[in-house]
């Protein structure tokens, strides 16, 4: 076994949200020494001076990781998080997130997700790629993978989710990688915080159907992306990464969408990469992302 996955074994990630209050550190650091972990990175941000809220990504390495899980949780939440009243979770990096991708006929964004995947620079399982179109089967099954189809159409929608949920049932993530179809409000109930989507425009800005003939109607200087999680108000989700790009008059709809597929592509797996390594706490209506 290789150093690198000897230690991915044995590393795990607590993600902390709560009341910043002063001994905060000194509890969590000391509770992981108290067990013989070794913190391999720490990253916090609070929202005020002080009184505000606080936020604590701790990286860690535990070698007997496995025998000491549940005394660890046990440990913590009772030494720890009843003091300080914290929302928190722990992650295990060899616990591989289970995802699965969904498109319609924009291949840019997926493509680039299975690339990453094939070369090892995404850290999940893709458990299947779903899709309301036929149009991507030849290219999502060369890399080995199940594309399923289910055509969606306002009548036939809660069928359509019904087969999606006994598809997705022991997925971690559901990734939209230019998936046009807008899910119900029961749908992104159910997978509340678990669902990312990529938009083609630097939302608030042109949310809905068409951003960049929107754009391009509006003479903008800058086209983007934005990748957010989802929830029932189209594209409101909180906002996990964006980025831009300059443009000007001479720029067609259609160039402004080639140049924006480059952004979007990039963005996204920046925010599912940013995701499947717990760097990403929803805070409300935003995110705090340790990256
Ligand atoms: N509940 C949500 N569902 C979806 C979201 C979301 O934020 N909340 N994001 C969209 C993606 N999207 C833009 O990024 C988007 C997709 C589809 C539409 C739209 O108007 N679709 C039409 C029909 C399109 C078609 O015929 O294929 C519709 O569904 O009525 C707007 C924006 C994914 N889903």
């Amino acid at each position: 076994m290789s150093e690198k996955s000897m230690s991915s074994e044995h590393t795990a990630r607590l993600l902390i949200h709560c009341q910043d209050q002063s001994g905060i550190v000194q509890a969590v650091s000391g509770l992981l020494y108290h067990v013989g972990a070794n913190i391999t990175a720490l990253d916090q941000y609070t929202t005020e001076a002080s009184g505000g809220d606080y936020f604590m990504r701790v990286e860690f390495l535990l070698p007997q990781l496995e025998k000491q899980h549940d005394i660890l949780i046990e440990n913590f939440q009772r030494n720890v998080a009843n003091m300080y009243a914290m929302n928190w979770r722990l992650a295990l990096v060899k616990e591989r997130k289970k995802v699965a991708l969904f498109v319609s006929k924009h291949d840019h964004a997926l493509m680039e997700l299975l690339w990453r995947h094939a070369r090892g620079q995404l850290p999940c399982d893709i458990a299947c790629v779903i899709s309301n179109h036929e149009d991507l089967r030849e290219a999502v099954e060369n890399f080995g993978i199940e594309y399923k189809v289910v055509k969606v159409t306002p009548e036939t929608k809660v069928q359509a989710e019904a087969q999606i949920n006994e598809w997705v049932a022991d997925c971690d993530l559901l990734v939209l990688a230019r998936y046009m179809q807008i899910l119900s409000e029961d749908f992104t109930a159910k997978w509340a915080q678990k669902i990312i989507n990529i938009h083609h425009s630097f939302l608030p800005a042109f949310v809905g159907a068409d951003p960049y003939g929107q754009a391009y109607d509006k003479g903008v200087k800058l086209i983007g992306a934005t990748a957010h999680y989802v929830t029932a108000d189209l594209d409101q989700g909180p906002i996990i990464e964006q980025d831009v790009k300059r443009v000007d008059h001479r720029y067609t709809v259609q160039e402004l969408r080639e140049l924006g597929a480059d952004v979007e592509r990039q963005v996204l797996a920046r925010a599912i990469t940013w995701h499947l390594e717990d760097r990403v706490i929803v805070f409300g209506h935003k995110t705090v992302v340790f990256e």
